[in-house]
């Protein structure tokens, strides 16, 4: 592990990533700490040309999803949740320079876009885990806000993950490197998973549930859908696999969660997933919600999520 401090002021440590009480994030890298200068490339940041740790020492919470509008719009809702000064239509977009990724700070809480799909979380989740590290965070709580397509369960349901799983409804992500392959784990903090869930129970009318999330490389073929422009199995097959995910515990099909569980874990990030369902898989492959129900389905992460924050903020009788 490259160290976090400069050593003059190092605290005492009491495991791997635990200083006296603080939990800091960790890199697993030895040829960081010789590095003259880290440059975050796709984040348009870097540790000579950046003040890091002024710029994102007190992030507490760090909120990521697949779409730069959705997470502008909520770094403007938690803006407004946490009674910051000012209207927030001004958030600036720190990774400006680049069309990459979009990212928001809003009082402890950093907003995140990583794209679709594992190769697009995976580089923004590498840069993010140095950012984090050379800015010493610590105690950092870490949730991807998503969408997904359920499987038996309603539209519009949110549902809290407990464990990512690959396609064969295992707990796992395969990385490969090099010419080799290594397994991770996918599990997630399943307190964080349970503190969500009590917190879902105090909106009213939100359909929420705790299940497997299965993480796909695609999705189209990889989902089992019936609409891609490539399709090689029948109605029979696709509802076969769907229903053995949905024994193995699967209830909701997205794109990201795997490579999230695993690097988070790996660097001592305390992670979750909340995704809303568009559709049930069960019954149909194309989403199509009229607009105003789709704005509203996305929007049910982000309320449970300000409202999870709020709490752990202390500022409970500000709950939407
Ligand atoms: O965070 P989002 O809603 O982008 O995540 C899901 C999984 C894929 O990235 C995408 C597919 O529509 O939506
Ligand atoms: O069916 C769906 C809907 C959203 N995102 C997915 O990955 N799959």
């Amino acid at each position: 592990m490259a160290s976090i401090l400069p050593a003059s002021n190092k605290p005492m440590r009491s495991d791997q990533n635990t200083y006296v009480g603080k939990s800091f994030v960790h890199v697993k890298n030895p040829y960081l700490d010789a590095m003259d200068e880290d440059i975050l490339y796709h984040l348009d940041l870097g540790t000579k040309t950046h003040n890091l740790p002024a710029m994102f020492g007190d992030v507490k919470f760090v909120c990521v999803g697949g779409s730069p509008n959705r997470m502008k719009a909520f770094a403007l809702f938690m803006h407004q949740e946490l009674r910051l000064p000012g209207s927030g239509e001004d958030i600036e977009d720190i990774c400006a320079g680049t069309d990459r990724y979009c990212m928001y700070k809003v009082g402890p809480v950093l907003s995140i876009s990583h794209g679709m799909g594992i190769p697009s979380m995976s580089i923004m989740l590498h840069e993010l885990i140095k950012l984090l590290h050379h800015a010493q965070c610590c105690d950092v709580t870490i949730i991807r806000m998503g969408t997904s397509g359920g499987i038996g369960v309603a539209p519009g349901s949110v549902v809290i993950t407990d464990t990512a799983v690959d396609s064969f409804f295992k707990p796992r992500f395969e990385q490969v490197i090099l010419d080799n392959i290594v397994t991770r784990s996918t599990e997630l903090d399943k307190e964080l998973a349970e503190e969500l869930f009590n917190c879902s129970r105090e909106i009213p009318n939100f359909p929420t549930l705790i299940g497997h999330t299965m993480c796909t490389y695609d999705f189209y073929e990889g989902q089992g859908r019936l609409d891609g422009a490539l399709c090689s199995f029948s109605r029979e097959k696709k509802v076969d696999y769907l229903k053995r995910a949905y024994i193995a515990g699967v209830r909701n099909i997205e794109m990201e969660s795997t490579v999230f569980a695993a690097m988070c874990r790996l660097c001592g990030l305390k992670a979750a997933v909340v995704c809303v369902t568009l559709l049930d898989r069960l019954e149909c492959d194309q989403i199509n919600l009229p607009h105003d129900i789709l704005v509203e389905y996305q929007q049910r992460p982000q309320l449970l999520i300000s409202n999870f924050i709020k709490q752990r903020l202390g500022l409970c009788d500000q709950t939407s």
